[in-house]
């Protein structure tokens, strides 16, 4: 396919009796920004290691451009991976260090010189090549790793969790900056990640692992507003999961033994003290339960539990009469319920997103 740069069809790895890639197939486009999110254990440094050559699948294929690269060793592919470590050597300069994987392939030394000096200036360096990594900051030093991979021009660039050393501050501003040195390479950055937050704001697509196997790949709006799988629902932002069994509802695609609701998507009417200026925010297909108790599809009653303040929103906990709990939260220009007080919480029926087992 044309628009594919990395293809793994099958991919397997064992550990012993333990499958850390169990048949995995993927696709990862030329110049995408692209995370593989999982939980600990999941696979995703191994997924790394065998796109980078470092390690041998037990089955399975790598392609690049259509050709299989499986057995070709880490040097012979145009792929590059930037350790969480950095990995930098300690006893030579900025330079030498960004100059490193030149030397090796023998490019000229008047070029290299052009090379690390454009590398150096990518990732905002410029004026520190005669320094030891011993001597920067852990963010410059991780620019130093990151000029180490661009400076050989790969196509794919593969990153171990790389804002994971930073502290909060840092983490943003980098990667947004990781961000813009991939628009400006045109190579595709596949980054490792367990931080959902982070694949969420970052990534062109996502591809959520679970156990060896991809569970979801889609854009971040498709993974967090429609998760295939209640893992998927959960690791992206703890979602509500309904069933049909519980809660009653009249959902869009019916037939699914469960659905995920994002807080978001309830809408919480207080019924109680509700002021004159509550009632002028309420939607207009609200007014008709007020004062009453009456319950319908995707309509329930419930008493606020608990509830967490999140600067432009609140997050409440409503147990609900019918049993269970929801999570739900207000936006900071709506009005806010008491703590113990009764609440209404409606939903669209097309906010309900079907999940597989
Ligand atoms: N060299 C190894 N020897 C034995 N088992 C391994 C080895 N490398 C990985 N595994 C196992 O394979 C599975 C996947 O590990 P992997 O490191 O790829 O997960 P991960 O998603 O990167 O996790 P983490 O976020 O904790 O780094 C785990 O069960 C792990 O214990």
């Amino acid at each position: 396919m044309a628009d594919t740069l990395l293809e793994a069809r099958g991919l397997t790895r064992r550990f012993g009796a333990a499958l850390a890639l169990d048949a995995l197939d993927l696709a990862i486009r030329p110049g995408e920004f692209f995370a593989l999110l999982g939980g600990s254990g999941s696979g995703k440094s191994t997924l790394l290691r065998l796109i980078a050559g470092l390690d041998a699948p037990d089955g399975g294929a790598l392609f690049l451009d259509g050709r299989d690269i499986t057995a070709d060793p880490p040097w012979a592919r145009p792929v590059h991976m930037m350790f969480q470590s950095y990995a930098l050597f300690p006893h030579m300069s900025v330079a030498e260090n960004v100059g490193y994987g030149l030397r090796r392939v023998g490019v000229a030394r008047g070029e290299q010189a052009r090379r690390i000096a454009e590398a150096l200036a990518l990732v905002k360096l410029d004026g520190l090549g005669a320094r030891r990594p011993h001597h920067l900051s852990g963010g410059q030093r991780q620019r130093v790793a990151l000029a180490r991979s661009l400076v050989m021009r790969p196509r794919l660039l593969l990153l171990d969790e790389p804002l994971a050393a930073l502290d909060a501050g840092l983490r943003e501003q980098t990667g947004f900056e990781l961000r813009a040195l991939q628009r400006q390479t045109g190579a595709a950055f596949v980054m490792v990640t367990h931080d959902q937050e982070e694949a969420l704001a970052l990534a062109d697509r996502i591809a959520v692992l679970e156990g060896g196997r991809l569970v979801q790949v889609g854009t971040p709006e498709e993974v967090y507003w429609r998760p295939a799988t209640a893992f998927v629902a959960r690791f992206l932002g703890a979602a509500n999961i309904v069933e049909p069994a519980t809660l009653p509802l009249k959902p869009q695609v019916a037939g699914a033994a469960a659905y995920a609701l994002r807080p978001e998507y309830i809408r919480l009417t207080r019924i109680g003290g509700a002021s004159d200026s509550d009632l002028r925010a309420i939607r207009p297909s609200d007014h008709r339960t007020l004062g009453h108790e009456e319950t319908g599809p995707n309509r329930v009653m419930g008493v606020v539990r608990e509830a967490a303040f999140r600067g432009d929103s609140t997050l409440f906990v409503v147990a609900l009469e019918a049993g269970g709990a929801l999570r739900v939260t207000v936006h900071a220009d709506d009005p806010m319920p008491e703590m113990g007080e009764r609440v209404a919480l409606a939903w669209d029926p097309d906010d309900l997103a079907p999940l597989a087992a």
